[in-house]
């Protein structure tokens, strides 16, 4: 894809059809991740084939799984826990936190020694919060900045379970603190300061695993086995985003999206527009196995400003770029609180968010946990930048919609991370 691409604008073209958009990043990486910790062949439909996925899929290859993917169709080879082997070269995440995170949880437990490495923004990613509690266990972890970042190195081994008090609310923590425990002597407990995704709880209880479950706190005893088994992965509802935003914010809009997946700790983002006084319905698919989805049908219609905070923020935290970019349009001010964590992300998405919603004239303004946003006055024309953020370029698109004049979009590959098709996807809606 060219480095530069200009996107559609001063056309305020309506989002109509139908349109079913690819797999969940989230419920992909685990799909792959557990099917090669467990006995069997695991397949997985509906897999995300973006290149963070593609990234997972290339780790586990290293350790000698088989591992077969035709676009959404993926089989695992899975020959146990105990039948990854030593990687000969590093495992390459690529721009994935997940991968790294939740793999650190899996090598800290195996006896073997490998090294992690990944982009320039997966160097500059947090990786403290895993290696702190995964060497309190006994793994070996070493890296730069003091083992925060990658390069990492990683010599795993017996580790014995812990009791551990998350200090920041994160999913990917959460989940390699499991993984690691799966492998570890006894019970590990992890408390939660915050719900989080609970993708990794719900699909190691389909592989067979006993997970204790309170709202804030986990507890998974070390020794269980894992059994392939069929995961049927739901569309992603942070792709969705997109569009859902898109045909809110264009008058004439209508558009329905199927197979969207609604697990409650993800969806934070059909809350919000509710609360705004969307046009929105949600029809669940009942026959759904696994996690839940169904469709979300939407239509153009005036929005009131929100509010984001609090307990919302895990569960809509990927959605952030996109609802600023809608709040633009919403006449009055909008609040983003308490989303520090934001900072972190592929770049330091409050600062991108901004910096870039700026260059088409919208009245924003960071704030040390969030942004405010004075919605209402039309977007202008100019040159954005994803800096490599896939969803950062993948918001700008959509604030092009309804921008009046040309917008130019400086390295919109990155979206290739997480959507692959995300421009086709989006001529097919405006063109219908
Ligand atoms: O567990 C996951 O699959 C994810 C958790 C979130 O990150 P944190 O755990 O860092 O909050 C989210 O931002 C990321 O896109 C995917
Ligand atoms: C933050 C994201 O992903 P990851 O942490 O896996 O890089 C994202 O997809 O927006």
């Amino acid at each position: 894809m060219a480095e530069y691409l200009k996107l559609l604008s001063a056309v305020n073209s309506p989002l109509s059809g139908e349109l079913v958009v690819p797999g969940d990043k989230s419920i992909s990486h685990r799909a792959v991740m557990f099917g090669a910790m467990a006995k069997g062949t695991t397949t997985i439909t509906g897999f995300l084939a973006g290149e963070d996925c593609l990234s997972t899929i290339a780790c586990f290859r290293k350790m000698g799984v088989i591992i077969e993917q035709h676009e959404t169709s993926v089989s695992v080879e899975g020959k146990g826990i105990d039948g990854l082997l030593e990687p000969e070269a590093v495992l390459d995440v690529g721009n994935s936190g997940t991968t790294t995170r939740l793999m650190l949880g899996i090598l800290a437990g195996r006896p073997f020694h490998s090294v992690v490495v990944g982009d320039e923004s997966i160097a500059t990613r947090p990786m403290k919060r895993v290696v702190d509690p995964l060497q309190q266990m006994g793994a070996v972890i070493d890296g730069r900045d003091g083992g925060d970042k990658t390069p990492l190195s990683i010599r795993g081994g017996a580790l014995d379970a812990i009791t551990y008090q998350m200090p920041v609310a994160s999913a990917q923590v959460k989940s390699a603190l499991m993984l690691a425990g799966l492998q570890a002597r006894g019970t590990t407990t992890i408390k939660e300061v915050q719900q989080t995704r609970d993708h990794t709880e719900q699909m190691l209880e389909q592989f067979g695993v006993k997970i204790e479950r309170e709202k804030l706190e986990i507890s998974i005893e070390g020794g269980q086995t894992l059994k392939a088994t069929n995961v049927i992965v739901p569309a992603d509802i942070s792709s969705a985003a997109f569009f859902l935003v898109g045909a809110c914010m264009v008058e004439g809009s209508q558009i329905s999206l199927q197979r969207v997946g609604l697990n409650p700790t993800r969806a934070g983002i059909i809350n919000v527009l509710k609360r705004s006084g969307a046009a929105i319905e949600i029809e669940e698919d009942l026959t759904a196995t696994g996690e839940p989805y169904g469709t979300i049908r939407i239509k153009a219609t005036e929005l009131k400003p929100f509010v984001i905070e609090g307990d919302d923020i895990p569960t809509l935290i990927d959605e952030i770029p996109v609802l600023a970019v809608l709040a633009t349009q919403i006449n009055g001010t909008s609040m983003i609180r308490d989303a520090e964590e934001l900072k972190v992300k592929e770049t330091n998405r409050i600062d991108t968010v901004v910096s870039e919603l700026k260059q088409l004239g919208a009245d924003i303004e960071a704030t040390e946990d969030g942004m405010i946003i004075r919605g209402g006055t039309p977007l202008t024309g100019g040159v954005v930048d994803s800096h490599g953020d896939h969803r950062i370029g993948m918001a700008m698109a959509i604030a092009a919609l309804v921008a009046k004049g040309n917008v130019s979009l400086k390295n919109s590959e990155a979206i290739q991370v997480s959507y692959p098709s995300f421009f086709s996807d989006l001529t097919r809606l405006i063109e219908r």
